[in-house]
């Protein structure tokens, strides 16, 4: 059962198609990220899914129901950054956010400890590093224990120190069973944090599904010889050759029309007369991916 299903949602405002004909499913327990770059239409399907905004077409489901307040008290979400009282402790802060949404203050220690705020949960919120404070907006987002956070660009504005801490608490509510949906235009953080991705460019998406299968889509074989002009002609008429680049240093990146085995490209090599002295299986990063997707 997915946690989220959405199909075919579209958005317009005005004359600008925010959002065309969108469709994925997020898997429950995975850390799902959705990226894009600047004005991809990231922040309107989250406020699509968190009923800020509706769509224009299209549906959703929630917990593979039509949506209702019941299953939205079972996400918690950070759109934006809360206003959080700057002369208020975290803790004092937890206790008007709990007030607003209506989740019992009980829940205040847990969610602190989470996110690593017990020792300053009575400091004044304005001597907080900006990772702090963004970890108490997640801690915000978690009241009330829900099974599912939807975060957007939960890293934005942050130093690597306050990247980094943010990072590991969404790692460690993932490994805690939670689902997460995050937005994010930072293709290094998908890569290291999200299971999931969808990638979407003017509204569109380009595809989504595990970032395993996103990344692994074009491995390619990187090799050298003594002779890399020789080889490069040998390497040309290998069977499953697609295409070739070469890089500064004079060796060959290689991409075949199907898998090929680095052994059995190692020996076909040789009884062409060639001995590679430099043979490694490279995986285009998301990043590249992204590049090459949202490019074309
Ligand atoms: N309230 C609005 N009125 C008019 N156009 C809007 C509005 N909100 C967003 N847009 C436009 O819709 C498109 C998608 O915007 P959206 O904010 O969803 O993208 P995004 O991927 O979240 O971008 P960013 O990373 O910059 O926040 C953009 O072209 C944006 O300019």
């Amino acid at each position: 059962m997915p946690i989220l299903s959405l199909q075919n949602i579209s958005k317009k405002y005005g004359p600008v198609q925010a959002l065309s004909q969108v469709s994925f499913d997020v898997p429950p327990g995975s850390v799902f990220g959705i990226l894009g770059p600047n004005g991809s239409g990231k922040t309107t399907l989250l406020s699509i899914v968190t009923d800020v905004l509706s769509a224009d077409e299209g549906s959703f489901t929630l917990f593979d129901q039509q949506p209702s307040a019941k299953q939205r008290r079972n996400i918690g979400t950070l759109l934006e950054t809360p206003n959080f009282y700057h002369y208020l402790s975290a803790y004092r802060n937890l206790q008007v956010v709990a007030g607003i949404k209506q989740r019992s203050e009980e829940d205040i220690p847990r969610v602190l400890e989470l996110a690593g705020l017990t020792a300053r949960q009575h400091s004044a919120f304005k001597t907080y590093s900006l990772g702090m404070k963004q970890r108490l907006a997640i801690a915000s987002a978690l009241l009330g224990d829900p099974d599912v956070l939807i975060l957007d660009e939960p890293s934005n504005g942050l130093d690597p120190v306050g990247i980094s801490e943010v990072r590991t608490l969404v790692k460690q509510l993932a490994q805690a069973g939670k689902t997460i949906i995050m937005a994010s235009h930072l293709l290094d953080e998908v890569e290291k944090v999200c299971t999931h991705v969808a990638i979407l460019r003017k509204g569109k998406l380009l595809l989504s599904g595990p970032v395993n299968a996103v990344i692994t889509r074009d491995d390619f074989l990187e090799v050298g010889s003594a002779d890399n002009k020789a080889l490069k002609g040998v390497i040309e008429k290998h069977p499953a050759f697609l295409q070739l680049s070469v890089t500064p240093e004079g060796l060959l990146q290689v991409i075949f029309k199907e898998p090929v085995d680095p052994a059995a490209l190692n020996n076909w090599c040789s009884q062409q007369g060639i001995w590679l002295s430099h043979l490694q299986v490279r995986r285009k990063s998301l990043e590249t991916a992204f590049l090459e997707l949202t490019n074309n």
